[in-house]
């Protein structure tokens, strides 16, 4: 009789409970033991999450062992404890599997800086190839990615695309440049599963109809031999007469400004039909849903209570992250993702950023004219703050002999489509811009984004200086003040900082804006002196001069349709000028001359 026996011999009879055992002293042997899941011990260097599983996994194996002291008293014991340790062993190497997994995946996101919250995110993924095997992406949406000279994903791509391919809504932050564009085309052209003669299956919908041309070439070269149709509203009174009850069915996804739209929506009987759009994208989000006079806000509801589909998702994106557009998708939208790459708010790292103090109006023109003395590498972007100061500058440039042209909103279509165009062949080689073209407009290899007139906000300067350095390519940008700009001179010292940039210890601790002398400079830029050379009682002379002409061949024209009006209001500041009387100006290139 072993002692075993004898210790059960004297206990027949006792019946052992939790409470009749010493759970202090049991405790202590459970834990001096050495714990059969050497994962705490392995993990408890982990991050948070890792430590917390750490914690569940020690107390589950505790009430485990447990268990296994209280059976000891059942004869059959020793045989019933053999499957379950085995058990137990796999679920051990299964934790341990995911564990390691889950450290992999972190890491990976962290050295991409990809951040994300929501539920059950789906994995980055590492090369455009993971697509076909796990997303049953066609290996012809492969291919084009290739021939578009896309090798790898951008890490906006690679977190974006997947989630998407869950079927999940999406708020997506990432850098100027960093590939936005094909992180929302591609898993739409996927999910559309080709073409169906439905109608309007996903929506683009951009603030500029320069960007939304832009969206619909890159949607075009994507889509190449998908058989999917893209359609591009370019002029809504081809597209009333083009979107009968039946043709509109022949187009899959439609790439638009919300003014187009809602233009042909408030038809009657509606233009548009958009009882079928599963994805509605929208890119520069923040952007289409700012709040407050000459937004976009009113039309992006309008255009989203169109898309009565049950299975509509939505998704935002931007360079940009406002607390608006979080807080409207976090309660609008279900199953929401938010991704964030890099630093929320952050210039690109990629563009050296300087400022240059120029004393006064007049010191702009002349820095200016320095910079081309010293030797200017184009193509240049240079940003006023309205269409005015835009005229003005280019008729102080084009009798400097630079290859310049302008493009605002008082240009007509055509002129403006061959602005872009030139400027994009290399046929131009300054362009003065308003904030038109500060978003999503991708021209390659700008070398310089000139701020001639200091950006109206933080916001306005990410994506004005994020005209360069665009797909990891370096770029400059300079940005021109003076006393007047002092107000918002602080934020954007604050992101040349954070970007690395160098900046003057003073500018980072000047005074903060109130909160509405903020509001006011975002809605009204500050006047400024105009920019000429030219004494100005010469200047008034000819004005006067101008005006007369101008009235002249007014009185000979009539008013615009209202067709034609919706045409030309694709930003807030175009929509404001709907209400004069169109100016009409042509520039003579006469004088144009390469740079020495
Ligand atoms: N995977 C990739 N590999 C290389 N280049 C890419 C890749 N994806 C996109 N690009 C290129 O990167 C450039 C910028 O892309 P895109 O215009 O989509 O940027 P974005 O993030 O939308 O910028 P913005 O915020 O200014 O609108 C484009 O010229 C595009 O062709």
């Amino acid at each position: 009789m072993d002692a075993h026996d004898i210790f059960k011999k004297l206990t027949r009879g006792v019946y052992f409970s939790r409470k009749n055992v010493n759970n202090n002293a049991l405790k202590k042997e459970v834990i001096e033991a050495p714990v059969q899941n050497d994962l705490a011990a392995e993990f408890s260097q982990s991050d948070e999450e890792g430590n917390d599983s750490d914690v569940e996994q020690a107390s589950e194996a505790e009430s485990e062992e447990d268990t296994a002291k209280f059976s000891y008293i059942n004869d059959d014991a020793t045989k019933s404890t053999e499957p379950k340790k085995k058990k137990k062993k796999l679920n051990d190497l299964e934790a341990k599997r995911k564990l390691l997994e889950q450290e992999e995946l972190n890491h990976f996101r962290n050295v991409q800086r990809i951040s994300v919250t929501g539920k059950r995110v789906a994995d980055p993924i590492r090369t455009f190839d993971e697509l076909g095997e796990k997303y049953k992406v066609p290996d012809k949406l492969v291919e084009n990615l290739a021939v578009c000279g896309y090798p790898l994903p951008t890490p906006i791509q690679m977190q974006a695309v997947p989630i998407m391919l869950q079927g999940r809504s999406l708020m997506a932050c990432a850098p100027t440049g960093s590939g936005k564009t094909v992180a929302f085309l591609l898993p739409v052209l996927r999910d559309l599963k080709g073409p169906q003669r439905k109608g309007f299956r996903a929506m683009i919908l951009a603030p500029t109809r320069e960007l939304a041309q832009q969206i619909y070439r890159e949607c075009l070269r994507l889509s190449e031999k998908t058989g999917l149709k893209i359609h591009l509203i370019n002029k809504v009174s081809q597209a009333e007469q083009k979107f009968g009850e039946k043709s509109s069915k022949k187009y899959d996804i439609l790439v638009s400004t919300p003014n187009r739209i809602c233009y042909l929506l408030s038809r009657d009987p509606p233009v548009l039909d958009f009882s079928q759009i599963e994805w509605f994208i929208v890119d520069e989000a923040d952007k289409l849903m700012e709040e407050g006079a000459n937004s976009f806000k009113e039309q992006f509801d309008q255009i989203l209570g169109a898309c009565t589909s049950s299975s509509r998702k939505v998704a935002l994106f931007s360079a940009t992250y406002t607390v608006p557009v979080a807080k409207w998708a976090i309660r609008n939208l279900k199953g929401l993702v938010r991704v964030t790459v890099g630093e929320r708010n952050a210039a690109t790292d990629t563009v050296q950023q300087d400022l240059l103090f120029v004393g006064s109006e007049s010191g702009k023109l002349l820095a200016f004219r320095d910079l081309v003395r010293g030797g200017l590498q184009p193509p240049v972007l240079v940003f006023v703050q309205s269409k005015d100061r835009a005229k003005q500058l280019f008729s102080e440039l084009i009798y400097d002999g630079i290859n310049v042209d302008v493009i605002h909103a008082d240009r007509t279509q055509k002129q403006r489509d061959n602005v872009v165009k030139a400027f994009r062949e290399g046929k131009i080689w300054v362009l003065i811009c308003t904030e038109l073209m500060g978003r999503g407009i991708d021209f390659k290899g700008v070398n310089l984004v000139v701020n001639y007139d200091f950006p109206p906000t933080p916001i306005s300067y990410i994506h004005r200086i994020g005209r360069t350095g665009r797909a990891g390519r370096p770029g400059r940008a300079i940005t021109y003040f003076t006393q007047d700009d002092t107000p918002n001179l602080r934020s954007i010292a604050h992101i040349i900082k954070n970007s690395g940039g160098k900046v003057p210890d003073f500018m980072l601790t000047l005074k903060k804006p109130k909160k509405s002398e903020r509001k006011n400079l975002a809605k009204r830029a500050p006047e400024r002196e105009d920019i000429l050379t030219v004494p100005k009682f010469q200047m008034k002379r000819k004005e006067k001069l101008k005006k007369m002409e101008e009235l002249k061949k007014r009185k000979g024209k009539g008013e615009k349709g209202s067709a034609d009006k919706a045409e030309n209001v694709d930003d807030p500041v175009i929509s404001t000028t709907m209400k004069k009387k169109p100016k009409k100006k042509t520039f003579s290139k006469k004088n144009k001359k390469p740079l020495a």
